[in-house]
């Protein structure tokens, strides 16, 4: 029950829903046992004595026990929804509340198809769980004790030889429970697993056709459904090893009462009606036990759904506000960011960053230059505080960054990715994602900055354009120019290009940053790229290697010294050249950023 205590926050307050659903329960089955007792009496006051003038009133008291009995299990199961639709309503949020907080450390491990299979599956198992199945257990027990006292008030020693096999019914059910609840365990986890099969295939639907390999991705996804498949037969193994035991004892039960039973009404100590009576209550002992099965199936399933929701609600989060986070005004804000002796690396891994030191004054460009894996991404969202640093400081304006509160930190600075993730909605608010009160005049500038506009005015329905969950049907280019717009639209103190225009052609390129260095006049820019070109009007450039600073300068220091700066140049400089000799009237413009 540890995990359903831990859930009590999200039905707790609707306990009073929770009471009237089992009460409405508990009176039905109390109700039910009107039954056997106008059975009795039919038998033994009307039928035996022939007084069937009395048939019309015990007709009248069937319909209206039947009907009560019907408003109840109404009530039961109208209040049992509503108390499992809450909760699974306010659970749900949680979670997704939950999903937002945490920070990128749990993202880098996690899987987008086991999350969904969490917040649908496992939820609706707990829903059921709270709404129905706790009331099912507790009527079960119910109707055990009304059942068996009432058995006992007519014959006690009967009840005691039928209920004799009762105990090791309960000892296998007992059992069924211990060994059914890991096994629904394996098959919730064998559900997420194939739904994150089948999300990441359909994900990667591109690569996979591009690279011909739906074949291995069948065959890839048999193995997970073949899992599933197994998981399940070893659940019904389960299920058929102890159901029939179990049934078992339940039939002895019965073979004793109308054994014993049948001979005691001919022995005449007991009434004929006595005996149906029982018959009829004895199923109020072996239906419920009967049913246990189901019962406990739908515990543990709920509990085991249960340990994978808290297993998200109880996530650590890594990067968190600090007590008392120091709030930036947007207009107090400068932009200067300083980075000293920082070190740092991934879970598991060896360093991306080691003794980086950095300056950047308001309204600076650093550019950074580096090969894969050199650390330079890493930088950037140390500076956002993706992740929590090693040692060493990043400040802004002199506040370290581990003071200031995640949201006012992140509202200072924009970051334009090298992958653009599109939102399925229109090309207008992807730009103005996050932000309120924005008129489409403000649109329309930024993308026009972003050398975005004129192909949106090409589209059918231009700025209304829907685009698709990744922006399909858009190019590489394109999209981040639409990520540019939105970031300038953020009008942050600091902005991050992080590769952000590696997929537009060198003129597209120029051009944006033209754009840029008008509104950036007095924001500090950092622009990580692989083309010189970008990075030229930096005021400092830094190469890293390895999590190294190697070379640190401007251009023009940095072409004065050998090392790789200079080879990258000579190495671009080298294609530009040949371009040249192709197609001189083109380059000619370009040629600004050669020496
Ligand atoms: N989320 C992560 N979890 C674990 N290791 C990571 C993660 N991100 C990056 N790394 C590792 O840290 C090192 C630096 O990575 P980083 O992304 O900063 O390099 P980069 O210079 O930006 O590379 P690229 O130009 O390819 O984007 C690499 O060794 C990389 O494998």
């Amino acid at each position: 029950m540890n995990v359903f205590k831990q859930l009590k926050e999200f039905y707790w307050p609707k306990r009073k829903l929770f009471f009237i659903s089992i009460l409405c329960l508990a009176f039905a089955t109390g109700l039910g046992l009107v039954y056997p007792n106008l059975l009795r009496y039919l038998i033994d006051e009307v039928i035996v004595k022939e007084k069937y003038d009395k048939v019309p009133v015990l007709a009248i008291i069937v319909v209206l026990v039947v009907t009560l009995k019907g408003m109840l299990q109404f009530l039961h199961g109208l209040t049992g929804g509503r108390l499992g639709n809450w909760m699974a309503y306010n659970l749900r949020n949680a979670l997704y509340d939950k999903l937002q907080q945490l920070s990128f450390q749990y993202y880098d491990k996690a899987k987008t198809g086991d999350l969904m299979s969490r917040l649908t599956a496992d939820l609706d198992a707990i829903r059921m769980f709270l709404g129905f199945g706790f009331a099912q257990i507790l009527n079960v027990v119910l109707m055990l004790v009304f059942g068996s006292a009432m058995m006992f008030s007519i014959n006690w020693k009967l009840t005691l030889l039928t209920l004799i096999f009762m105990p090791f019914l309960v000892i296998t059910a007992s059992k069924f429970e211990t060994k059914i609840h890991p096994a629904f365990r394996i098959i919730r986890q064998s559900m997420s697993d194939l739904t994150t099969a089948v999300q990441e295939n359909i994900t990667g639907v591109r690569t996979v056709k591009s690279f011909a390999r739906e074949e291995h991705e069948v065959k890839r996804f048999m193995v997970h459904s073949a899992d599933y498949k197994s998981s399940n037969l070893l659940s019904a193994g389960i299920w058929a090893k102890y159901f029939p035991v179990m049934e078992l004892f339940a039939n002895l039960s019965v073979v004793i009462l109308l054994g014993i039973g049948g001979y005691m009404v001919i022995q005449d100590s007991m009434s004929i009606g006595e005996l149906v009576a029982f018959f009829s209550l004895i199923w109020y002992i072996i239906g419920p036990l009967w049913g246990i099965g189901f019962h406990i199936n739908n515990y543990t399933q709920s509990k085991a759904s249960g340990e994978r929701v808290l297993e998200i609600i109880n996530q650590y989060v890594h990067v968190k506000d600090k007590e008392h986070a120091i709030s930036l005004a947007p207009s107090q804000v400068k932009g200067f960011v300083t980075f000293e002796d920082v070190n740092f690396a991934y879970p598991d891994k060896k360093p991306a960053l080691i003794d980086l030191s950095l300056d950047a004054p308001p309204g600076s460009v650093i550019g950074i230059l580096g090969g894969t894996g050199a650390g330079k991404s890493t930088i950037i969202q140390l500076l956002y505080r993706a992740y929590n640093l090693k040692s060493g400081r990043i400040t802004l304006d002199g506040y370290n960054i581990n003071d200031i509160s995640l949201e006012s930190l992140r509202r200072q600075i924009a970051v334009v990715f090298q992958e653009t993730f599109l939102f399925s909605a229109s090309i207008r608010n992807n730009i103005a994602y996050g932000i309120r009160d924005i008129s489409m005049e403000q649109v329309i500038q930024v993308a026009k900055l972003a050398r975005a506009h004129d192909f949106i005015m090409e589209l059918p329905l231009g700025y209304d354009t829907i685009v698709g969950e990744r922006g399909l049907g858009l190019s590489g280019g394109q999209k981040q120019r639409i990520a540019i717009a939105r970031a300038l639209l953020k009008d942050p103190r600091i902005l991050i290009l992080d590769d952000a225009t590696s997929a537009v052609d060198m003129e597209t390129e120029h051009e944006i940053q033209a754009g840029f260095r008008e509104v950036m006049k007095g924001r500090t820019t950092f622009i990580i790229a692989h083309r010189i070109s970008s990075l030229r009007h930096a005021d400092e450039i830094i190469v890293l290697d390895q999590g190294k600073v190697i070379q640190r300068g401007t251009h023009n220091e940095l072409l004065r010294q050998p090392g790789p700066y200079l080879k990258t140049y000579q190495i671009q400089y080298a294609d530009m050249q040949t371009e040249a000799e192709k197609a001189p009237d083109k380059v000619e413009k370009e040629k600004g950023w050669v020496l």
